[in-house]
């Protein structure tokens, strides 16, 4: 499969029903966002609960979505405080031949931006396939800095950067100074992003009406600014909110209040308020219209 890194991809979530992982309804939720245009799905990363996953459960959901949608290119989530098992992940992953892996820096440990470089050095090694470094500091605790992105991107096989740094100025220092494929991670900074050139997006928000993101991609592409902007704006209150407690919670509530799945999470993470499902719902129907 020819992959090109760039266009709106999915963090798609994992649906679970009574504890095991729903592949009817993973199956089901694909296609409907392939039918949307999005460009690819990543599997087990944040929005995947991909902490959570039990072992061989990553395995089983890539096994469901390379059937369901075959025409997608998938990235898997790779996430350790330690280098080893994050490399054994990824060389047991790799065997599945994903398009590629998008991983973070070790969480929790906070090493050194020697150690973060080291870290993705050796797992690269390990899973010789295409990777995309996945800057995620409020999540991690550790912010992958531009020079050591910059060091790491000589080798040809990290092709991209997922960015959840927060900062318009990191965008355009990565879009800028490294030959890396730039996804907005940030769902809020997703229009910017993409007004500074950026490659696309990974985004939770864009399991819901991706049509529209995939929209306001194709238009700051084509320069048409006045209608991207719109659709930001469209979004704006939805994306927000869908933030406003700990992702993916919101997300999955109004996706179940659709049908999509079940309202359910792996602890630690708990149901999204009433109030703010309420809202939620609000937003999505003040969407625009299909044309
Ligand atoms: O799972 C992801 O990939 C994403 N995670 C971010 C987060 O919640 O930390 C948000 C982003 O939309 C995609």
């Amino acid at each position: 499969m020819e992959t090109n890194y760039e266009g709106i991809w999915v963090p798609i979530i994992t649906p679970f029903s009574n504890g095991q992982v729903d592949h009817p309804a993973l199956a089901k939720l694909a296609s409907h966002l392939a039918a949307g245009g999005v460009a690819g799905l990543v599997v087990g990363a944040t929005t995947g609960e991909g902490a959570l996953l039990l072992p061989g459960e990553q395995e089983a959901i890539f096994a469901t979505l390379r059937q369901a949608v075959p025409q997608l290119p998938l990235l898997l989530g790779v996430s350790h405080a330690s280098t080893q098992l994050a490399a054994e992940q990824a060389r047991r992953l790799s065997a599945l031949a994903p398009e590629g892996f998008l991983v973070t820096p070790p969480v929790y440990v906070r090493p050194s931006q020697e150690g973060v470089r080291r870290h993705f050095e050796v797992i690269v090694e390990a899973a010789d396939r295409p990777l995309l470094i996945y800057n995620i500091p409020y999540r991690c605790g550790v912010t992958v800095e531009v020079e050591t992105i910059a060091a790491l991107a000589r080798d040809p096989r990290i092709v991209g950067i997922k960015e959840c740094g927060g900062s318009i100025e990191r965008l355009a220092r990565l879009i800028q100074e490294t030959p890396l494929r730039v996804f907005s991670g940030e769902d809020h900074l997703n229009f910017p992003a993409l007004c500074l050139g950026g490659h696309g997006t990974i985004a939770a928000s864009a399991h819901l009406r991706p049509e529209l993101h995939v929209r306001m991609f194709e238009c700051c592409r084509q320069g048409r600014l006045a209608e991207a902007r719109d659709l930001a704006a469209a979004l704006r209150a939805l994306v927000h909110d869908l933030f406003a407690e700990p992702n993916p919670a919101p997300l999955k509530s109004i996706l179940a209040s659709q049908g999509w799945c079940a309202n359910e999470l792996r602890l630690p993470f708990v149901p999204a308020s009433a109030d703010l499902a309420e809202r939620l719902l609000q937003h999505w129907a003040q969407l625009p219209q299909d044309d």
